[in-house]
């Protein structure tokens, strides 16, 4: 079974259609990216998956379970989405055991204590940070809250919107190596937004190109270390990739 199963995804704000029959399969366990041009709708994929669209056609299946529009309670335990700014994703005036504590409420998971705990340590935050307030966090750990936050329902899926791009450049490889851990020793799939191509290849098995709302190439890893992408956008676009980040 795939993990994430997109066929013929078209998503619309208003009138304007941003993406045009997006189609591709995530596997268990692996890791895909999607990259490409500014402005192609890879966010918006995102958020379609996570059910923050309005307006889409086509479908999205996630472990056998297609999403409906709207909250789908049953999708977002097996889906969960990180953004790119911590700050920004985190409500201000709530502590992190007060943001750990929400998602298990709302799904009537009992036990939220013992689970806030085991997920604090899972992801690397002290438990002397659980009754402080995000201002009150760097934003590598504002990051490990937003990432426990993702992970406290147990989800097997998980929507990274460029994860690290928003942090400090010697906070980055810290929360590239905390994502390729939790990975490892949770089995996570992983669905990731980036313009980084060396952070593709530190983090990704595959990864799809967009332009202009579309998917131009779907290729391996390997293929984009080797300089084997076929699209013409696609080569231009890995043309000034070189190494892994060195995590
Ligand atoms: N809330 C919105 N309302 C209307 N149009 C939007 C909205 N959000 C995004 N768009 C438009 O949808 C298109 C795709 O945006 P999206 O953010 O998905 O692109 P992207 O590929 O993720 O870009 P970037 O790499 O710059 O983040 C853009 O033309 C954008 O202006």
């Amino acid at each position: 079974m795939s993990a994430l199963k997109i066929e013929n995804l078209d998503i619309s704000y208003g009138d304007s259609k941003v993406t045009h029959g997006i189609g591709f399969d995530v596997a268990e366990g692996e890791s895909f990216a999607l990259v490409g041009e500014s402005g192609s709708g890879k966010t918006t994929v995102l958020k379609a998956i996570a059910g923050m669209a309005r307006s889409w056609t086509g479908s999205i299946t996630a472990f056998g379970h297609a999403r409906t529009p709207g909250i789908d309670r049953g999708f977002a335990r097996q889906c969960q989405m990180v953004f790119q700014d911590p700050y920004g994703s985190l409500h201000p005036r709530k502590t992190v055991d007060a943001t750990l504590s929400e998602p298990l409420a709302i799904h009537g998971v009992g036990d939220s204590g013992a689970r806030v705990d085991e997920v604090m340590q899972s992801v690397g935050l002290d438990r002397r940070f659980r009754f402080r307030f995000p201002h009150q966090l760097s934003g590598g750990q504002r990051q490990r809250v937003a990432i426990a936050r993702a992970l406290i329902l147990k989800p097997k899926l998980l929507l990274l919107d460029e994860p690290t791009s928003a942090l400090d450049v010697s906070v980055q490889a810290e929360i590239l190596n905390l994502l390729k851990r939790l990975r490892r020793e949770q089995g996570l799939t992983y669905l990731m937004v980036t313009h980084n191509l060396p952070v593709v290849s530190f983090l990704c098995d595959r990864l799809a190109v967009m332009r202009h709302g579309r998917v131009v190439e779907v290729a391996s890893v390997d293929q984009l270390k080797r300089g084997e992408l076929q699209d013409p956008y696609s080569r231009e676009l890995t043309r000034f990739s070189a190494s892994h980040p060195k995590t």
